[in-house]
């Protein structure tokens, strides 16, 4: 067969400190409006300052938007992706990442992703809104490669290792997400080591009553968002045991490494630790596996796309390991289906009460496919690519063109 080149790469924006919209979620799902879950009193590594203890968006969590990466081939088939760098990101894919992707043939990704990864090192810093943007490419080319020779990505990726994905669900009422058919619940704390004891005895009071809603079996997890320190966590996961909490989530920033080794050996036994959504670098996530991590948690939009998140899974594999990526919806159903380590996978509540499952990155993905009775079947995601389309009638803009 031969194969298209690419004829073209462009970006698009939507919402952002750049725009006149807010408020509408999509690739930047935590750009929700008021009185939303998400944005309500969550702990931060912000929390130790009043005014930007109660809302996220107060500190800016909402500022970079939906990027939106759409590759065309010469013979007219178009892929498309998204993730969460907006403005910054279409600078960056328009007038750096293109002379990359422009011209290659549709299959040359993996070397594409290298070039886009070894180019920008002198400003990427090994993360953040650069591994973003590279990420929402490489997840472009893969849909488009998919659509060009009609496959599903999970199937060029070596095909499904089961029929069906089960999901967690991470919001504020585990209790309703139990009766939608979830197999467990992640309640995010809402005190850090800002607070002390009296954090500490809040959230436990949280959870002991979740626990009492939801009875003995059900998972219940903590997602701490980088907000504790080595004792506060300690102390933290302890005050849980006798609740079950199944695992402590992120309760570091991505670099602190030795407070996970720290943490590690201090957890009560049989709690888990994970964290990963905001490390960036296959390197990040080795230092990460080295600490002791036993889930490792990659966004596939964050940390370098489709083609990092196979090699990062790999690593945890390799210790024995799961990986267990940050919701990120087909992103990651495509890839975690082809994974033996990754037993089930989490599905972010982006509804403002979590009371329902609402598209993880709705309203920007048209035919997104969101959990039934707490599952994805293998079947469902039998579409060329990632089987989505782009909702054009979003009010995405092109800032740059090259
Ligand atoms: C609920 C958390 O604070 C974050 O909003 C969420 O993105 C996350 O960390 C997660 O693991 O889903
Ligand atoms: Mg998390």
């Amino acid at each position: 067969m031969k194969l298209p080149t690419i004829a073209h790469i462009r970006a698009y924006s939507m919402g952002g400190a750049a725009a006149k919209i807010h408020g509408q979620g999509g690739g930047d799902y935590h750009d929700q409006g008021k009185d939303h879950w998400i944005d309500n009193h969550i702990a931060t590594p912000m929390s130790k300052y009043k005014e930007y203890e109660q809302s996220r968006q107060s500190f800016g969590l909402n500022v970079l938007g939906t990027l939106v990466v759409e590759v065309e081939a010469s013979d007219g088939t178009t892929g498309f992706a998204i993730s969460t760098a907006g403005t910054i990101g279409c600078f960056i894919v328009e007038h750096h990442l293109s002379r990359f992707v422009e011209g290659k043939r549709v299959d040359q990704i993996k070397l594409i992703h290298d070039q886009m990864l070894n180019s920008t090192l002198f400003y990427s810093g090994g993360g953040g809104v650069v591994i973003n943007t590279i990420s929402a490419v490489d997840l472009a080319l893969w849909d488009l490669y998919g659509k060009v020779v009609k496959l599903p990505v999970y199937k060029l990726l070596g095909g499904a290792v089961r029929d069906e994905i089960h999901f967690y669900a991470t919001g504020a009422r585990p209790d309703l997400a139990k009766e939608m058919g979830f197999i467990g619940g992640k309640l995010p704390t809402h005190w850090s080591s800002a607070f002390g004891d009296e954090g500490i005895a809040k959230d436990i009071a949280t959870l002991a009553d979740m626990r009492e809603r939801v009875g003995d079996k059900f998972w219940l997890m903590f997602d701490c968002w980088m907000s504790q320190d080595v004792n506060y966590a300690t102390k933290l996961a302890h005050a849980a045991a006798p609740y079950k909490l199944k695992w402590m989530e992120e309760c570091f920033p991505p670099n602190q490494i030795e407070s996970y080794r720290e943490l590690k050996k201090n957890m009560p036994k049989g709690m888990l630790m994970t964290t990963g959504e905001h490390t960036g670098t296959l390197e990040g996530f080795k230092e990460l596996s080295d600490a002791g991590v036993d889930i490792l948690q990659p966004d596939v939009g964050w940390c370098g796309g489709v083609t990092s998140l196979c090699e990062i899974a790999a690593i945890a594999k390799s210790r024995g390991q799961l990986v267990v990526p940050h919701g990120s919806s087909v992103y990651s159903h495509h890839a975690v289906i082809t994974f033996t380590n990754t037993p089930f996978s989490e599905m972010l509540m982006t509804a403002p009460k979590a009371d329902h499952v609402r598209p993880q990155f709705d309203p920007v993905l048209l035919d997104e496919p969101i959990p039934h009775d707490g599952i994805i079947t293998a079947e469902e995601l039998d579409k060329p690519g990632f089987g989505v389309e782009l909702n054009r009638s979003c009010p995405l803009e092109r800032p740059f063109e090259h």
